[in-house]
């Protein structure tokens, strides 16, 4: 047995291990307590893992004879688990400030989307980008999350609408997944918006006859890591039946099903989610009773995105009545170039004051629950023996 490590962190004032018994997610009351350890240390070991967690003195005692490639001192500190965010947009070109001028003078999200803008003048931008180009803002983006504590991020394709720019996006999230020391979940999602020229009918044949299977050859040939299957379910973009037909073939494919619905009109893109198996539906802002029912019923996480509400003034989420109805509520920046924020700090204060959750739900939301709607719950979202030794060293007593 070996006795070299690669990390100690001791003596912390507090190890905010999220759960400690192999909990895939929290839900309710279990999302108020969360298990801490007053005065502990946390041992990480040269495969990347979690060798132990526990009381520092423990701790000390058992590994008197261990080496350590590093050790931190943290005494008076405080440590978390690495964040996680549930659902970005971040590989694109082109800037959309006006946009913003045009929000501010009364368009709404739709007007601008509907007037050929929006997700629209983002495609035509990443279109003409050269994939390098987006590589270079990618990681620079993915950069500023990690600076903020973000250890596993979610990124989404969904401006290009196309095959090779499809492609092109997922190629380029493959790079930062082996370049940057960031964790990432890919996201195909080509059925962002119905591309200028096509119905809806025809760039959902599109998804299905050419997109898809393309992608499928991809996986299989081992050129592509893709984990989850997205849609915008919304009236104007893609209706039930389309999301259903497009989900369940990415489902067949092996991926997750993992979508946007019932943002801006209620869709029943809740149940549709519940009925399919979705591990997880982002928004909700306008979920209705039976959607929440049914969400919690199948354990389909609700990713709750306090940016977006905050920026187009929507209404906020429901979280309230989720957590009641027990929804696994996590938690997501929704970076894009429409709601420009990659910290997941401010996401969770943006919960707490707008969504009125507690701070130890809002901490779990950003990390047990949001590993969960990746699907990586067992190696991410909690201090626990062999999950990643994803942590973040807190200077501060609490
Ligand atoms: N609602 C759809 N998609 C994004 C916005 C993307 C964009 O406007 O570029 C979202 O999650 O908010
Ligand atoms: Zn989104």
């Amino acid at each position: 047995m070996t006795n070299r490590y690669r990390l100690l962190v001791e003596n912390a004032k507090q190890v905010v291990l999220v759960c400690s018994n192999g909990e895939k997610y929290l839900k309710s009351d279990g999302m108020q307590h969360l298990k801490i350890i007053e005065n502990g240390s946390i041992i990480v070991g040269s495969n990347g893992q979690i060798e132990a967690v526990g009381a520092a003195d423990t701790i000390k005692a058992d590994y008197s004879g261990a080496s350590f490639d590093k050790v931190i001192d943290a005494t008076g500190m405080c440590v978390l688990p690495g964040l996680v965010d549930a659902h970005t947009h971040p590989v694109w070109a082109g800037d959309r400030v006006h946009e913003f001028a045009m929000k501010l003078a009364g368009a709404t999200y739709m007007d601008v989307h509907r007037a050929g803008g929006g997700i629209h003048f983002t495609v035509e931008h990443t279109r003409a980008a050269v994939a390098s180009e987006l590589v270079i803002s990618l990681s620079s983006r993915l950069k500023r999350m990690m600076q903020t504590g973000t250890t596993l991020v979610e990124c989404k394709s969904g401006y290009g609408l196309d095959l090779q720019t499809e492609l092109k996006m997922l190629e380029v999230i493959q790079r930062a997944r082996h370049t940057l020391p960031i964790n990432i979940s890919s996201t195909y999602c080509g059925a962002h918006a119905v591309p200028k020229g096509k119905t809806v009918a025809e760039a959902t044949e599109d998804i299905l006859q050419v997109q898809l299977p393309k992608l499928k050859e991809c996986m299989d040939k081992g050129d592509l890591q893709v984990d989850n299957i997205d849609v915008f379910c919304e009236k104007g973009v893609f209706d039930l039946t389309s999301t259903k037909s497009i989900l369940q073939a990415g489902k067949d494919m092996g991926l997750n099903i993992n979508f946007h619905g019932d943002e801006l009109h209620p869709m029943n893109s809740a149940q549709l989610g519940a009925e399919l198996g979705a591990l997880a539906i982002s928004h909700l802002e306008e979920v209705t009773d039976e959607g929440i029912a049914a969400m919690a019923k199948a354990n389909t996480a609700a990713v709750l995105l306090p940016t977006t509400a905050y920026i187009l003034r929507l209404p906020q989420p429901r979280a309230r009545d989720m957590l009641k109805a027990g929804v696994i509520v996590a938690l997501g920046s929704d970076f894009n170039p429409n709601a420009y924020c990659c910290s997941m700090p401010i996401v969770m204060h943006l919960a707490c004051v707008n969504m009125r959750m507690s701070m130890p739900e809002a901490l779990a939301a950003a990390t047990i629950n949001a590993a969960y709607a990746l699907g990586c719950s067992s190696s991410h979202g909690s201090l626990e023996v062999n999950k990643d030794g994803d942590l973040l060293i807190l200077n501060s007593t609490r």
